[in-house]
């Protein structure tokens, strides 16, 4: 039985779905795994709670009477006495500041599993060194739900890279949260503010929706997947086009922001009214691996088109190689929400754990 030990760094809509997955999971994985997973500390931003001071009720119960504010040394210190075999690292934040405890995690014994997007869309001083230290340090860095949640992105677009096989495109609607906000708003006749509202509620958007509707989030997993295939890009060279008006912006408070969501009603109704009658919203990313230029724009698409005919939050990747042709190889699902995104981080703990010995 491999003993694998799970620090849960989040405990939002993905960190505590996660928790009841493998929690539910746990008997199954011994059966037919031989994997034994176990979950030592659980933190969020400001407190942490050590399952020495677990009075068996259930994790929430145990975190909200037991947890308490933390340094990152603490952790570090707790799980360097208990000399655990294997320690996994889970990032479920939208932290910058939690990334940078990534390369003394690596350097303690940490492998990591991450939901959150920043590490790999630093500078690529930081890409770089982080791989190094990986290297270094004989750890693991394993991130499918950075780029379209629980769908196997990142593995398909790499297993192609790996083949030999050339990729010149890939296009899609990257976004689980926008898809589901335009097709809504397409469809219905409700304001903007109402469907942005709707999918904050079902944990598909960003901690701060702007990430999404300003087209960073996008952008994120379009240089996620670039740097995939080798091509040294930084994000300040993406093409963004930003929805988020100007007087919204990074400069005013998520509280004020969400207050005055109705401010998007007006310049998103204009938008609809401009469509045809066939035509539908759609907000698509855009990598041209041989000009290596990466975009990011809001589009009217054929309601008959593929990307026209989404439903729900899905996503739908299109990857174009010489070896497919005209047809491009195609990836379509559910590409956000809390069950799809921590199901992709139990399977990439699975898959790591199965790497160990
Ligand atoms: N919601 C979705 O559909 C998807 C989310 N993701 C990524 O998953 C991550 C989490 O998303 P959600 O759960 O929706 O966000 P959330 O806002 O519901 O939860 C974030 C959690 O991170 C904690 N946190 C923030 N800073 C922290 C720090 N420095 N140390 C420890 N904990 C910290 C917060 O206290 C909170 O518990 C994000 O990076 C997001 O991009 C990825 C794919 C899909
Ligand atoms: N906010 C993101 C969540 C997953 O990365 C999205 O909408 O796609």
């Amino acid at each position: 039985m491999k003993k694998i030990h799970i620090v849960i760094f989040g405990i939002g809509n993905v960190g505590s779905t996660l928790i009841d997955q493998i929690n539910k999971a746990k008997s199954r994985l011994r059966r037919e795994q031989s994997i034994d997973v176990h979950i030592p500390i659980v933190a969020n931003s400001r407190l942490v709670f050590f399952e020495d001071n677990s009075m068996t009720n259930t994790w929430e119960c145990d975190f909200s009477r037991f947890s308490n504010p933390y340094q990152m040394d603490e952790i570090i210190q707790y799980i360097n006495e208990k000399k655990y075999d294997h320690v996994i690292a889970v990032d479920a934040t939208a932290s910058s500041d939690f990334v940078q405890h990534y390369n003394a995690l690596i350097q303690n014994g940490f492998h990591i599993v991450s939901a959150n997007k920043i590490a790999n869309t630093l500078a690529l001083d930081f890409y770089d060194a982080l791989r190094q230290n990986l290297k270094d340090n004989n750890k693991k860095f394993l991130y499918e739900t950075n780029v379209g949640a629980g769908l196997p992105i990142i593995e398909t677009v790499r297993n192609v890279y790996n083949s030999g096989d050339t990729i010149s495109k890939i296009r899609g609607v990257f976004s689980g949260s926008l898809s589901y906000m335009f097709n809504k708003f397409s469809s219905e006749d409700v304001p903007f503010s109402e469907v942005l509202s709707k999918a904050e509620a079902l944990g598909l958007t960003e901690p701060d929706a702007r990430e999404d509707l300003s087209g960073n989030d996008v952008a994120r997993k379009l240089l996620i997947l670039a740097r995939e295939l080798n091509l040294k890009v930084e994000f300040q060279q993406i093409h963004i086009e930003s929805l988020v008006p100007k007087q919204l912006n990074g400069k005013t408070s998520l509280n004020q922001f969400k207050s005055r969501i109705k401010e998007l009603d007006q310049p998103f109704g204009e938008r609809k009214l401009s469509l045809q009658k066939d035509q539908v919203l759609r907000y698509i990313g855009e990598l041209n691996v041989a000009d290596e230029t990466l975009e990011v724009k809001l589009v009217s698409e054929e309601k008959e088109s593929a990307l026209g005919q989404l439903k729900g939050s899905d996503s739908l990747f299109e990857i174009f190689t010489e070896a497919y042709g005209d047809q491009p190889l195609v990836i379509q699902g559910a590409g956000a929400g809390k069950e799809v995104t921590a199901r992709g981080l139990l399977s990439d703990i699975i898959k790591l754990s199965n790497q160990l010995h």
